[in-house]
């Protein structure tokens, strides 16, 4: 697969303050990228300079191997292959839905653009509303039009900034899926900026943690939950709590679960104190185990039910376990850990919980 956006060391200012500073990632073509990261950190910045619209202070953005921005050069907004969807739709009201979509087609002979319109209405699925306004529509279909509007062009790059945001939970889900679809169907590479990490799972192949304008980690989904690279991600992506242990080998370490071995190696000397990422799927039910808790609160969940379990010394553990095995608040039960994927970060301050 090709390398279709490369941002190199990407530093952009805001009155002499780094918003981002030295920022790289890459994308291939046909990925969905996400930006994750709470409010503030910097996302809205990176979606605006690689549409051209903030300037670049220092290293580069590159598309299909040519510079957009840097701090020497800038390709006009208009002339990048990049479309964008926003938070707010924004549709012109005046136009209907198929004038929307056509909207940046005005270079076409007006027979392929008339066929290119109801194309991408139909990959929307709103080939019937298209002689509606937007105020007609339901947000999600706003929404729709909006990414149709934004495909038209057969745009390099498909900038999404919080698309979601404006609808309730059950349609975001829904909406993060179809639109997942729509793009995959297409080999269309996007980047979404979303504060929802359901979202990032949901709809994204490369994900970046951003915090304080510095990327954190750019990995997959599952990288990010199962080898997050520090505290603040393991915090922020996915649930989870840090028991206390020591380091007795590489691999190996001593907590209150007893001796938990992972698949990493730590070079820490023997006998370093470290915090150990236990997530609540980690955590098994196990009658026949003789670690035993006492459960502090349960939060049904359909299929699964999340149990805050404390253990003997006090500390608190979260487990995940299948709702059929319904268990009562104060009830003493039996665990066992299974986690293959074990991750310690040295660390001196007491244990803490990390779920968001
Ligand atoms: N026009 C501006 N002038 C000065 N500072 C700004 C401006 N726009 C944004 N900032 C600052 O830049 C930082 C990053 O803002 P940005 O909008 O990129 O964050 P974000 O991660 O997208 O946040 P959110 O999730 O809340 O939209 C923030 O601290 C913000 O206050």
């Amino acid at each position: 697969m090709s390398q279709l956006l490369k941002i190199k060391d990407l530093t952009c200012r805001y009155d002499n303050e780094d918003i981002i500073a030295g920022l790289s990632l890459t994308l291939n073509e046909g990925d969905i990228g996400c930006l994750l990261g709470p409010s503030g950190c910097g996302k809205s910045t990176i979606l605006r300079a690689i549409a051209g619209f903030h300037p670049v202070s220092e290293g580069s953005i590159s598309l299909q191997d040519s510079v957009i921005s840097s701090s020497s050069k800038s390709i006009a907004p208009e002339k990048r292959p990049v479309g964008m969807v926003f938070q707010d739709y924004a549709l012109f009201p005046h136009m209907t839905i198929a004038q929307n979509v056509g909207y940046g087609l005005h270079k076409l002979p007006s027979q392929k653009r008339k066929r290119k319109v109801l194309e991408m209405l139909e990959l929307v699925n709103l080939s019937d509303l298209a002689n509606r306004y937007p105020h007609e529509l339901s947000g999600g279909q706003q929404q729709r039009v909006s990414l149709a509007r934004a495909m038209a062009p057969e745009p390099s790059l498909i900038l999404l900034d919080e698309p979601f945001s404006n609808l309730d939970v059950e349609l975001r889900k829904r909406l993060s899926l179809d639109i997942r679809d729509i793009l995959k169907s297409l080999n269309m590479t996007a980047i979404l900026v979303t504060h929802d990490q359901h979202e990032a799972f949901a709809m994204c192949d490369q994900i970046g943690v951003i915090k304080d304008g510095i990327i954190q980690q750019w990995d997959s989904p599952y990288n990010l939950y199962h080898e997050p690279v520090n505290r603040f991600v393991a915090s922020f992506v996915g649930q989870g709590c840090f028991i206390k242990g020591t380091l007795v080998s590489h691999e190996k370490f001593d907590t209150e679960l007893g001796i938990i071995e992972g698949n990493r190696a730590y070079n820490w000397d023997n006998g370093s104190h470290v915090d150990i990422l236990v997530r609540p799927d980690d955590v098994v039910f196990d009658p026949n185990s003789s670690l035993t808790c006492q459960i502090v609160s349960k939060t049904f969940a359909g299929t699964s039910t999340l149990y805050r379990l404390q253990l003997e010394s006090g500390a608190i553990i979260e487990g995940l376990f299948p709702s059929h095995q319904d268990l009562y608040i104060g009830d003493q039960i039996n665990i066992s850990l299974a986690a293959d994927h074990l991750i310690a970060f040295q660390w001196s301050e007491p244990s803490s919980k990390v779920t968001q």
